[in-house]
């Protein structure tokens, strides 16, 4: 209002000027209200005018709005404000963009469930778009709601869908042997303390990897596999809000020596790199007949295919940038709290009920890539989920048409965060325990262990709705199958001079990065039967052996 006031003063000031044929007050006239427009618009514009009646977070600076406030840690800090301001709805300022912030689960579930159509879309990003992406495509993640969206969202589901699945088998078999032989070298068969995350991070590279490229690494640390783990990661870093002002604060585009620019023009290159190194392989192998079946193989072999080059690098790339760090950040901040004293109770009861199932362990290990069956186990697999919630403000969505939200119209082209931490550990409905990770409260029953119902949404941590996670079906499956054949060879008990951070906001080391980054930790792990595990791994090696060999 007083910015409206003064501009009508100004203007009422040029005409008295003009009519006095003051050429000079005139100019400065004009000059003046050019300048306040500007200055206001760089100072508070949004691209989003203020929704009336949702509650806006008081405080917001010029230029920067909330993000001085927001730090690095959004999730936490809106967690907190909903808790403060007794709203779980809000809108805040990100620089010059507008988002609404969503933060209970009940209120998350219904932004994303209840108005799946208008917020099916993604906003595109200064650095992520337009440096980062300008070469392989955006991943489906990232993409904009269109027809190329559509497809590849459709071509990932098929591939990733319940129905593929048994196709995985031989490759989920060799994945998750791979982590116990390595295991089981390394530790001395549990002499030694060993950090588990590596050999997780090369499970889940080489399952997207085989399943894009029918490539694999077979050493936990090849130079390839390292060289994507570490481009992948940073990229991540360059896509949050909190580490990226120039996203939202535009003038620091332009500032001499743009560091962000370059790092993210560094990363394109090394990251095109290795994709075009990938695909060339696979091309090769088609020309030699060598090649196996995998998503890249089948649409370059297909002519008819209706995708385009980028569209192919772009599915592979969201496959592969989907699991690399979610599973790893999921599975090692699992096997942290299991190790705990209290996880390990945890561990015996989900041992009993793997052999209540299996009597003979041979075929837990050949049935947990097949079947999810023992309920205690798929208890911790959700709590795993829920709890560290790796992707703690899920991915951004956009929306395409109004939504009516208690009244307050939130306009097409809104930016909508959906803070999965906060909703994942609301104690309305979670409970008053929600913030202890604990896999019995997803059982009826705990002796002997029964699932209880899950009417519709269990937690927040693979998003929902029209543009809920497509790998959420293989991710559980891999976290199930590796986290049996651990649990049946080994106690894992935390090391006591590396022991793991279990906090669930502070177990993460990059508060800043789109998904979680757990600290370091280190287990031991005591053999359960060892004379049983040496007899799994050789009958897994003998399965596998034959299944694409090192490429
Ligand atoms: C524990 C493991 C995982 C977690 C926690 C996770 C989490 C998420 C989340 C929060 C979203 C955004 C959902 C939304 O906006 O509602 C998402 C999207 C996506 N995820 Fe996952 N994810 C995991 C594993 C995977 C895997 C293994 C793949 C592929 C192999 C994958 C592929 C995708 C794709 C393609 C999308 C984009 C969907 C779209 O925008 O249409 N994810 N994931």
């Amino acid at each position: 209002m007083e910015k409206q006031a003064d501009i009508t003063f100004l203007l009422s000031w040029v005409e008295q000027a003009r009519s006095n044929n003051g050429v000079l007050p005139v100019a400065i006239a004009i000059g003046v209200v050019l300048l306040t427009s500007l200055v206001y618009h760089i100072a508070f514009a949004t691209d989003i005018p203020h929704i009336k009646g949702l509650p806006e977070i008081p405080g917001a600076y010029p230029v920067f709005g909330h993000l001085i406030q927001l730090g690095e840690d959004h999730a936490s800090v809106c967690e907190k404000w909903w808790r403060q301001y007794n709203h779980s709805v809000f809108q805040v300022k990100l620089g010059n963009t507008r988002a609404v912030v969503v933060n209970s689960f009940e209120d998350c579930k219904k932004m994303l469930l209840g108005n799946q159509n208008a917020t099916i879309d993604r906003p595109k990003l200064y650095t992520f778009h337009g440096v980062i992406s300008s070469t392989q495509g955006f991943t489906i993640g990232s993409s904009p709601w269109d027809e190329s969206c559509k497809k590849k969202r459709k071509a990932a589901g098929t591939a990733l869908g319940r129905p593929a699945m048994r196709n995985y088998y031989p490759m989920f078999d060799l994945e998750s042997y791979c982590i116990l032989r390595d295991i089981h070298k390394d530790s001395q068969n549990g002499a030694l303390e060993v950090n588990v995350r590596p050999y997780i991070q090369r499970y889940a590279l080489n399952t997207t990897l085989t399943l894009c490229y029918g490539i694999r690494m077979d050493t936990v640390y090849d130079e390839l596999l390292r060289e994507i783990l570490h481009v992948g990661s940073a990229i991540s870093m360059l896509r949050s809000a909190s580490e990226n002002l120039q996203d939202y604060v535009p003038f620091l585009r332009y500032l001499p020596n743009n560091k962000k620019n370059a790092s993210s023009k560094d990363l394109r290159e090394r990251r095109d790199k290795y994709l075009n190194h990938l695909l060339d392989k696979v091309r090769e192998m088609i020309k030699n007949g060598t090649d196996k079946p995998c998503i890249s193989a089948a649409i370059l072999k297909d002519q008819e295919t209706k995708l385009t080059g980028v569209e192919v690098s772009s599915i592979c790339l969201s496959l592969v940038s989907g699991g690399f760090e979610t599973i790893p950040g999921t599975m090692t901040s699992c096997i942290g709290s299991l190790s705990t004293p209290e996880g390990q109770i945890w561990q015996d009861r989900a041992y009993e009920d793997i052999k209540r199932h299996y009597p003979d362990i041979r075929d837990a290990w050949t049935d947990c890539y097949v079947n999810e069956k023992v309920p205690y186990l798929n208890a911790i697999v959700k709590e795993a989920g829920r709890y560290y919630t790796v992707s703690s403000m899920s991915l951004p969505r956009k929306t395409v048409t109004e939504i009516n939200w208690n009244g307050a119209i939130i306009p097409p082209k809104t930016m909508i965060l959906i803070n999965a931490q906060a909703g994942n550990h609301d104690t309305d409905h979670f409970g008053k325990d929600a913030n202890k990770f604990d896999p019995e409260r997803w059982l009826s029953s705990v002796n002997p262990p029964v699932e209880a119902e899950i009417n519709g949404l269990g937690h927040l941590s693979f998003g929902t709705g029209s543009r809920a996670c497509s790998g959420q079906f293989i991710a559980s499956r891999l976290l199930n199958a590796a986290l049996l054949r651990l649990i049946t060879s080994y106690k894992i008990v935390a090391s006591e001079s590396e022991p793991p951070n279990t906090d669930y906001v502070e177990y993460n080391q990059f508060k800043t990065a789109l998904v979680a980054i757990p600290r370091d930790f280190k287990v031991n792990l005591i053999p359960r039967d060892s004379a049983m595990t040496t007899e799994c791994l050789r009958l897994a090696e003998e399965r596998t052996k034959d299944h694409y060999k090192e490429s």
